[in-house]
């Protein structure tokens, strides 16, 4: 087997300044600005590490990594692939994607010379070469067989074979084994490590996206968390050491805990949530400029609420991901949304309850939905120009769009509707409101429009 040798620490790729706005050819209503999706991104991809991008649903990672690919322009800023402007796709780097984008009519071989071919290779060292990736990615024996032949673990592999083949300087993952079970992923994981970690693959540097925060600490040399709204780098820890990227491991528990503690505040302050030894780089906060309702139906969150009321109104962040059996980006929009509420508040990487959540636990329906509606329009905002604009109205009554309008100054029109569904979500829980589907048409709830006028 080769071995190849990886120089370490020189700059490969240089993301500068990155903002990304999606600006939909020109397509978009006057008036309305579209979202920032990224914002001053700064990032240096060295030469022998392995970094992880982790962020919350929306927060930029695909199209950072697609940025730093050459696969799509930034709105400004600039990306160098060792120290000189990139322009359009990088020839020395592969990428995986979670599905396995493989030809159904093309066998294990064919989908994996497909790389070279692009590289005009000619066809017998294409054909010794695909092998050899065959092999060191441990399908052996299944050349000639097609994809719909193959085990989701198997497919994935021909995906690895495919990237390696052309023997790239850099490895581009996207949530590369989101789509395998437990089993597979683990599996696939070692031995992407093992081929990494012995230089069996001349890759110089590997760069995965990945929301599972457990995967970033077990393989990764360095991790960025991403922030949402707009995308932003909010802290990049240094990985632990090899020895202790294991489960059973003190300092992996307290990283994992760590980033758990940093995602599920998004609004916090950074250096608050920062045990003091951790070397880290922080990045500033940033002031949010709207803010983001997460996308949560209430019946999760008083579910959410009444669990740890249950349990003393106070848990570990982290335990009660494992209790509930819920990946972060499950349990991320609840505990944001309990935040927002009032209901609770994330203390030394705790869900703690509020008095107001407390009580909220132990209400009857009526009381609860009555807590609930005092708590939303004082605290979410778009609840609160919702009332104060059909309050506006003598009808009471507005369409849809008047409201769109007002989002579509802030998030792209899918994120507009999916601000927009939860607000209805919780305005109708709330009984603040009432929507009528067919007709998109928003009505004040009598109360609501009653206390308006007081
Ligand atoms: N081609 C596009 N046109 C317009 N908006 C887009 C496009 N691609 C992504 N977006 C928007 O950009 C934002 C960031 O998306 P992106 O997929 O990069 O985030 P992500 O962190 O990778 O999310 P996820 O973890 O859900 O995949 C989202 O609001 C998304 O709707």
């Amino acid at each position: 087997m080769t071995n190849f040798n990886i120089q370490a620490g020189e700059a490969l790729l240089e993301a500068r300044n990155i903002k990304k706005i999606y600006d939909m050819d020109g397509k978009r209503p006057r008036g309305v600005n579209p979202p920032v999706v990224l914002d001053d991104i700064n990032l240096t991809i060295r030469a022998g590490e392995f970094v992880a991008l982790l962020g919350p649903s929306g927060s930029g990672k695909s199209t950072l990594l697609r940025i730093l690919a050459g696969l799509l322009r930034p709105s400004e800023g600039q990306v160098l692939f060792k120290d000189l402007p990139q322009q359009g796709p990088n020839p020395h780097l592969s990428i995986v994607f979670q599905s396995f984008a493989l030809f159904p009519w093309l066998t294990v071989l064919q989908n994996v010379e497909l790389g070279l071919e692009a590289q005009e290779v000619p066809p017998t060292q294409r054909m010794r070469r695909s092998l050899s990736a065959i092999d060191t990615i441990g399908l052996d024996g299944f050349e000639d067989a097609y994809p719909k032949e193959l085990s989701g673990g198997m497919r994935q592999r021909v995906g690895f074979a495919r990237a390696l083949v052309v023997e790239p300087e850099l490895l581009f993952m996207d949530e590369p084994f989101s789509a395998l079970d437990v089993l597979t992923a683990a599996n696939l994981r070692k031995e992407l490590l093992s081929l990494w970690r012995e230089h069996k693959i001349p890759t110089r540097a590997i760069v995965m996206v990945t929301h599972n925060i457990e995967d970033a600490v077990l393989m990764a040399d360095r991790i960025v968390v991403l922030g949402a709204n707009p995308g932003i780098i909010r802290v990049e820890l240094p990985g632990l050491p090899i020895e202790q990227r294991n489960a059973t491991n003190d300092n992996y528990t307290k990283t994992v805990d760590l980033i758990y503690r940093i995602m599920t505040s998004p609004r916090a302050d950074i250096s608050s949530l920062m045990p003091s030894t951790t070397t880290s780089k922080l990045i500033a906060p940033k002031q949010q400029p709207y803010q983001v309702l997460p996308h949560v139906a209430i019946s999760d969150v008083t579910g959410l609420i009444e669990l740890v009321h249950s349990k003393g109104g106070r848990e570990d962040i982290y335990q009660l991901g494992r209790d509930f059996q819920l990946e972060v980006d499950d349990l991320l929009p609840m505990i944001d949304a309990a935040n927002m509420l009032g209901f609770a508040e994330a203390r030394e990487g705790d869900f703690v309850l509020t008095e107001i959540g407390k009580r909220f636990a132990e209400a009857g329906v009526q009381e609860e939905k009555d807590l609930f509606r005092q708590q939303a329009i004082k605290n979410v905002t778009m609840l609160r120009h919702i009332v104060r604009d059909l309050s506006g109205e003598p009808s009471h009554t507005l369409p849809e769009e008047h409201f769109l309008n007002e989002l579509q100054q802030h998030f792209s029109e899918d994120e507009s509707w999916a601000q927009l569904e939860t607000a209805i979500n919780w305005g109708r829980y709330a009984e603040i409101f009432s929507y009528q589907e067919e007709r998109g048409v928003f009505r004040l709830e009598e109360q609501e429009a009653i206390s308006e006028r007081v």
